[in-house]
């Protein structure tokens, strides 16, 4: 019988820059690991508040960008440039201001839009380019997916009550009816997520303190961020601070690396 998932780790942090703080070295560890073992890094990282929330790895010197082999956990259907695509944001943020070459980035081709089947499609494409030859396994296995969770409790571009919640073989998939605009999008499916080795939420301010309670203490409820669920070895840690937590009772593991 395969083992069950492991209990999250909730690390929580008295403010923001702390919790950065923490991520980035934590982050950096994730990377160290994957290059000593096979000479890369694969990471998933999203959109919305998390890039902002990675600007400690800018000035880390532990950082190895050329190692690094960037995918979007989701990407909203617009051009790169435009003020709503992750790309652009995570660009903005970080990519701009740190020596990764840009091949090492995978982008969505925008040029797709009218047809979002193939679009999603050479977005998976682009993953089996980088693992298949890799991996035996059925699943890409990232070394590390950033996430970051909605009000509504949505990750990735997987919403509440929406179809793609139980996506069971498909990579990348698509939806044209996001709840959030905009309206199209791609999204990592959870089978992809959740073989992940390792997995992270990262989430700060009172604005997310009902969502955490719902997410983290009444995982029953199906939210689609409680619907991470590595399968083992993977591990998935949350990176929050006080106030996003301060309505969460489940228990907090001081934080080490
Ligand atoms: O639409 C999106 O929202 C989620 C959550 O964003 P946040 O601003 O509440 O952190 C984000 O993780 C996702 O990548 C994005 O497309």
């Amino acid at each position: 019988m395969p083992a069950p998932p492991s209990t999250p780790i909730l690390f929580s942090f008295p403010s923001s820059a702390e919790l950065c703080d923490a991520l980035a070295e934590f982050v950096v560890k994730a990377q160290r690991e994957a290059i000593e073992k096979k000479g890369r890094f694969s990471v998933a990282i999203s959109g919305g508040s998390l890039p902002k929330q990675l600007n400690a790895l800018i000035s880390h010197p532990g950082v190895k960008w050329d190692k690094w082999q960037v995918f979007y956990a989701d990407e909203r259907v617009v051009p790169l440039d435009h003020p709503d695509s992750n790309h652009k944001l995570c660009t903005d943020e970080l990519f701009s201001k740190v020596p990764i070459p840009k091949k090492n980035i995978h982008t969505i081709d925008p040029t797709l839009a009218d047809d979002l089947e193939e679009l999603s499609d050479a977005y998976e494409k682009e993953l089996i380019h980088e693992f298949a030859q890799k991996d035996s396994a059925r699943f890409p296995i990232f070394d590390l997916i950033l996430l970051g969770v909605g009000p509504d409790g949505h990750t990735a571009s997987l919403f509440p009550g929406h179809s793609l919640l139980t996506e069971e073989d498909r990579w990348v998939a698509y939806i044209e009816d996001s709840p959030k605009p905009p309206p199209k999008r791609v999204t990592l499916t959870y089978p992809v997520i959740n073989h992940a080795a390792r997995l992270a939420f990262v989430a700060s301010g009172v604005g997310k303190a009902d969502t955490l309670h719902s997410v983290l203490d009444e995982p029953e409820r199906g939210l689609p961020a409680s619907r991470v669920r590595p399968v083992y070895p993977g591990q998935l840690y949350w990176f929050v601070d006080e106030p996003a937590v301060s309505k969460v009772e489940f228990p907090r593991t001081p934080f080490k690396l």
